[in-house]
């Protein structure tokens, strides 16, 4: 039996969205071998302008079509039911939830032994630049880890763990990251119009900030404080400012306190599901 290309995205929200954009724009992927399940109209039809096939329900998929991957891409509190449709191709697709806090355990509850992977990705997978975090059960085979690694590369950077335990506290780093980045972006627009600029202008400044810092500290490989340095003159502007974020190491407590709340909810996730 020929190897099938075919993958069935299950939700396409804002996570799902992103991943088939990346998949189309950059992965190289056909539009016609993704198939996309999603029940709300404007999200299929948004969905359906990539190229892809869009359905509101499995059902309506063509009954012998065999999907090498299906990624599931629906909210953690309602994945189980939404499984049951697809025990069929337990024995056959590797399963990639995407879900926050669903262990291997549960898909397995939900789908019987198959080929299972958590993969914990986040937002800027849409522009390629996402950081996506997995674990496989035994059952996933090395040329299905191959394929779903492939197709996650085309989002970005693929690290994969070797403890699952590890995926939920990448849910609060990198999942969960980037709206800690976008609220801080949001904060110090909000200083900027504190402290006199327009809204618009404000935001251009923290926006293009955060833009040239950013790319910074990925393009070059020194460690942050040596960057963080190279900004703070003595008893300067940055050093007045880093006074208020580094004394009693404040920033760095309310980030591990964020972090930690993010972690201790995907627990939870975890047991509820
Ligand atoms: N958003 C993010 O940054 C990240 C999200 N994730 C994970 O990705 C998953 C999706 O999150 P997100 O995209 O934000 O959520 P969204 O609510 O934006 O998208 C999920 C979509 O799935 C739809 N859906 C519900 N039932 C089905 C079904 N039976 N078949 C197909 N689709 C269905 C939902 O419809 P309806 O609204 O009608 O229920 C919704 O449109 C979650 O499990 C989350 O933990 C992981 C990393 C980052
Ligand atoms: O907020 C959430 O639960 C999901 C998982 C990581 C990012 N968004």
């Amino acid at each position: 039996m020929p190897t099938s290309k075919h993958i069935i995205l299950a939700g396409c929200g804002n996570m799902g969205y992103a991943m088939l954009e990346a998949w189309i724009s950059r992965g190289g992927i056909p539009p016609r071998n993704v198939h996309v399940v999603e029940p709300v109209e404007a999200l299929r039809s948004r969905a359906a302008v990539t190229g892809a096939n869009a359905y509101g329900n499995i059902d309506e998929i063509d009954p012998t079509l065999q999907p090498a991957i299906i990624v599931v891409a629906v909210k953690p509190q309602v994945i189980a039911a939404v499984l049951e449709a697809y025990r069929r191709f337990a024995s056959s697709a590797v399963f990639v939830s995407l879900a926050a806090g669903v262990s291997i355990e549960t898909l397995e509850t939900c789908l019987g032994p198959c080929a299972a992977m958590r993969a914990m990705p986040n937002t800027p997978a849409s522009i390629g630049q996402g950081m996506t975090v997995t674990f496989a059960n035994p059952r996933v085979g090395t040329a299905q880890a191959q394929r779903a690694g492939e197709l996650l590369a085309a989002t970005g950077e693929v690290i994969a763990v070797s403890s699952e335990h590890l995926v939920d506290v990448a849910t609060a780093i990198s999942g969960s990251g980037p709206a800690y980045l976008f609220h801080f972006l949001e904060c110090l627009a909000s200083a900027g119009q504190a402290l006199g600029l327009d809204r618009e202008t404000a935001l251009i400044l923290a926006r293009q900030t955060i833009r040239g810092a950013a790319e910074m500290a990925a393009t070059r490989e020194d460690d942050p404080e040596v960057l963080r340095r190279e900004v703070t003159s003595p008893n300067g502007t940055t050093a007045a400012a880093l006074e208020v974020l580094m004394g009693q190491n404040a920033l760095m407590a309310l980030m591990r306190d964020a972090a930690a709340a993010a972690y201790k909810r995907a627990v939870e996730l975890s047991r509820a599901n």
